[in-house]
């Protein structure tokens, strides 16, 4: 009895120093990462708007007019970025997590992608649109474990892929829509760039300069489909 008792101590004492090591780390990045200040200066709700910006100044994948579908949208600072871009266009935003109204924006919060009545929701707020920019900045939650947290993006952005590919997609892909992905690194990455040269003629690894704190975090950017459901 009195050895679980040292021990709950012990792993609570550890839990807390953790969450203060953590709480000290985000106020420091929020103090003196370059992004966090400038994402507070725009208005933007999270840094991770500028790793969209670099790609898309880049790449040019939103133009005036673009339909873009935001999956991991939460809390919202790429339709934020999206809406910015697409003038004319649509955005759809999906989240796991409650998200904010955005103006210019159907954010569709507390829905998972995997589920059949997130594809209703998408097809409605589509509203029989094809998607020009299909965007997945999604993140499971860590288990702590890289290999195994690597796997499961793979899994999520392999899910979204497939969507785009059924009949009756409810992300219906426009002729020279593009899709960009968020991966963390590992075995798996090959595999999953060859799977989507089977659907897009042109697919390449980016990595923005805003990401570059987190090495295994890359993105998969693939354009014009080869195959393309109507
Ligand atoms: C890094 S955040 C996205 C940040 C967002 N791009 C932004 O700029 O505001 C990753 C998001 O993916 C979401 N996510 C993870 N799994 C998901 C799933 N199965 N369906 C929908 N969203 C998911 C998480 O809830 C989380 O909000």
């Amino acid at each position: 009895m009195t050895t679980s008792v040292m021990q709950l101590f012990s792993i609570s004492k550890r839990l807390a120093s953790k969450s203060a090591r953590t709480t000290a780390k985000y106020l420091k990045r929020q103090t003196e990462d370059p992004y966090c200040a400038a994402a507070r200066e725009h208005n933007y709700r999270a840094r991770s708007a500028f790793k969209l910006r670099e790609i898309d100044d880049k790449h040019k994948l939103i133009r005036p007019g673009s339909t873009v579908v935001d999956v991991g949208a939460a809390p919202g600072s790429w339709s934020q970025v999206a809406v910015e871009r697409s003038e004319g266009g649509r955005v759809v935003g999906v989240d796991l997590q409650a998200m904010l109204p955005l103006q210019g924006a159907t954010l569709l919060s507390l829905m998972d992608i995997r589920e059949k009545k997130t594809h209703e929701a998408m097809r409605g707020a589509l509203e029989g649109r094809s998607v020009d920019v299909l965007l997945s900045d999604m993140a499971p939650s860590p288990t702590g474990d890289k290999a195994t947290d690597h796997i499961r993006l793979i899994s999520l952005c392999r899910m979204v892929l497939q969507l785009t590919q059924m009949e009756d997609s409810p992300i219906p892909l426009s002729a020279d829509a593009v899709y960009l992905c968020k991966i963390w690194d590992g075995v798996e990455r090959k595999e999953f760039m060859d799977e989507l040269k089977r659907v897009f003629s042109s697919v390449r690894m980016v990595k923005p300069v805003a990401s570059r704190d987190s090495s295994a975090e890359m993105y998969l950017l693939s354009r014009n489909p080869i195959v393309v459901k109507k």
